[in-house]
Parts: structure tokens; C-alpha cells; sequence
């Protein structure tokens, strides 16, 4: 089977410094693959390659193939198809995805009309009116129709995440990248959107990008995962096998944080 995603020897510099060098991995469709490091390890400026929205002062050579596309070099205008329609991405602070002055509903709307006119056809009002409320329903926010009436600043971060995904899943995307989704939310938030994101992507069969600081969530949303450290590729494997086998001494490093973690937590109780 032919990945979905393909990256290979991905390198990312600006005038006078390498960011990103020697990255290659692939994802098949429906996978779901978490990719870890500390900060500043280059794990956003990988996902905005694979999206290609890097800065234009980034140079990036090597072969990023998205759903059958070359997406290193390519011009703004042939990768807009591809956006949406291959790739969607939920980002850490929901606000860069939302408009501020625009209704929920109204915003979730204009991505389902913009898909349908991707998928030749053109819906009559209430038939998005309908699929608006559905997604709304299956990201499971409390009092959809307040909500869809709401500005941003009206609702809750949580809430506001979720009207995020509500959106990326209005694109109906091959691949979901998912950058620190929960990173700005609470302890309990944090856990529910994982769960939703994780049932989600599981019943559309997309893969998913997950990306995160945090191996333990990782672990609870990836199959595989892929350790970065100061823009390099160290480690990659299955999740369970990172965890209990890690190799390179900074993976050996995050489980044993993770692990002091859950005891120090266990203790407390
Ligand atoms: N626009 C930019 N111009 C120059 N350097 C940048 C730019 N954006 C990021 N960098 C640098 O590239 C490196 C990788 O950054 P990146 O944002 O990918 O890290 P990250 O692993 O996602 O970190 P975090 O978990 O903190 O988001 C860092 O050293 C960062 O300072």
C-alpha cells in the first residue's frame, strides 16, 4: 500500500542556520502517528513543511509527498487543492483558526460550502445548516445551537478547540495534523478533546500527526511514534515498544520522567 505520507531527508534552514535535517518517515492512510521532543526540537516547523506554510525566508530540500503531490517547491496555488481536501490541522491555540468577528456556526458553514464546491456540487442552505449541526453534535459541545449563534470570545477554550476540529473535520481530510491540541486547555479538558479526537479520527479512518511534548499522551492517541531532538530524527517505533525499550538516552530520559510522574501522582492519591 502507498503511503499517504512520504517524507524523506526533509532539511529546513534559514540563511545561517540547519532547523530541521535528515527527517524521513512515512504514514499510511488511516495510521496515526505521534512525533515527540522537547521544545524547539523542530516539531512544528516539520508539521508546516508537510502543510507547506513555512516561512518563505526557509529554505527545504528533500521530497515530501502528500497524498501523491511533491509539496517541496511547490507554488501556494497547487498546494491550496491539497489543503482541506488531503490535509487539515488543528493547532495549539484555537483563536489562529477561528475569526473573531464570525459566528461558530457560520464559520464551521463556510468550510463545509467550500468542500462541497471542491466536490463539484453546491448545497442548498439547509442542507449545510444540517451538516453544520451534525458536526457540532458529533464534537459533542453542550447547547450546539447557543454555541453556533456564539462568537469566539463567547465560549470556553475547550469549546473553542472543539469548534477548531469542528472545522477540520468539516474538510474531511485524508491526514489530520494535530500540533499541541490540548497543551492550552485544562488538565480535564485536555483528556476529553484527546478522547474526541481519538474516536474521530478512528471512525473517519484518517491518519493523524500528532504532535506533543508529552509521551504519555502520545501513547494514548498514536500507534507509532518519532522522537526529535534539536531537529533530528533519534528514535522511532511503536509506542509500547519506545516506552518500555527506549534506546537513545533522551527517550530513555522522557519515560522516566513519565514514569516519575505517574508514581509521584499514584503516591499522592
Ligand atoms: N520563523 C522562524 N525563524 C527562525 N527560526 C525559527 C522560526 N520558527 C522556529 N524557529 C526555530 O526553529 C527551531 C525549531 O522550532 P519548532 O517551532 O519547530 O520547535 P518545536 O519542537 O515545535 O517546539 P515547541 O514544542 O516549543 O513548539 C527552534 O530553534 C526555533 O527557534
Amino acid at each position: 500500500m502507498s503511503a499517504l505520507l512520504s517524507v524523506e531527508n526533509l532539511e529546513i534552514r534559514t540563511a545561517d542556520r540547519v532547523l530541521v535535517s535528515g527527517i524521513s518517515f512515512s504514514l499510511a492512510a488511516g495510521e496515526r502517528i505521534g512525533l515527540i521532543g522537547e521544545s524547539g526540537s523542530g516539531k512544528s516547523l516539520t508539521a508546516l513543511a508537510v502543510l507547506g506554510l513555512l516561512p518563505e525566508t526557509m529554505r527545504v530540500s528533500g521530497s515530501i509527498l502528500l497524498d501523491g503531490r511533491q509539496v517541496v517547491g511547490a507554488r501556494d496555488r497547487d498546494l491550496v487543492p491539497l489543503r482541506g481536501r488531503s490535509i487539515a490541522a488543528v493547532f495549539q491555540e484555537p483563536m489562529t483558526a477561528l475569526d473573531p468577528l464570525m459566528r461558530i456556526g457560520d464559520q464551521v458553514a463556510e468550510v463545509v460550502r467550500r468542500r462541497s464546491r471542491r466536490d463539484g456540487a453546491t448545497l442548498a442552505g439547509a442542507d449545510v445548516k444540517a451538516k453544520v449541526a451534525g458536526l457540532l453534535q458529533r464534537i459533542a459541545l453542550p447547547e450546539p445551537e447557543r454555541i453556533a449563534r456564539a462568537f469566539p470570545h463567547e465560549i470556553s477554550g475547550g469549546q473553542r478547540q472543539r469548534a477548531a476540529i469542528a472545522m477540520a473535520l468539516a474538510c474531511r481530510p485524508k491526514l489530520l495534523i494535530a500540533d499541541e491540541p490540548t497543551t492550552a486547555l485544562d488538565v480535564t479538558t485536555q483528556a476529553e478533546i484527546l478522547k474526541l479526537l481519538e474516536t474521530l479520527v478512528r471512525d473517519e479512518g484518517m491518519g493523524l500527526l500528532f504532535i506533543s511534548h508529552d509521551l504519555p499522551v502520545v501513547a494514548t492517541i498514536a500507534e507509532r511514534a518519532l522522537v526529535m531532538r534539536q531537529g533530528e530524527l533519534i528514535e522511532h517505533g511503536p509506542v509500547g515498544t519506545l516506552f518500555d525499550r527506549p534506546v537513545h538516552p533522551y527517550t530513555q530520559g522522557l519515560v522516566a520522567a513519565a514514569r516519575a510522574f505517574d508514581e509521584a501522582l499514584e503516591a499522592a492519591l
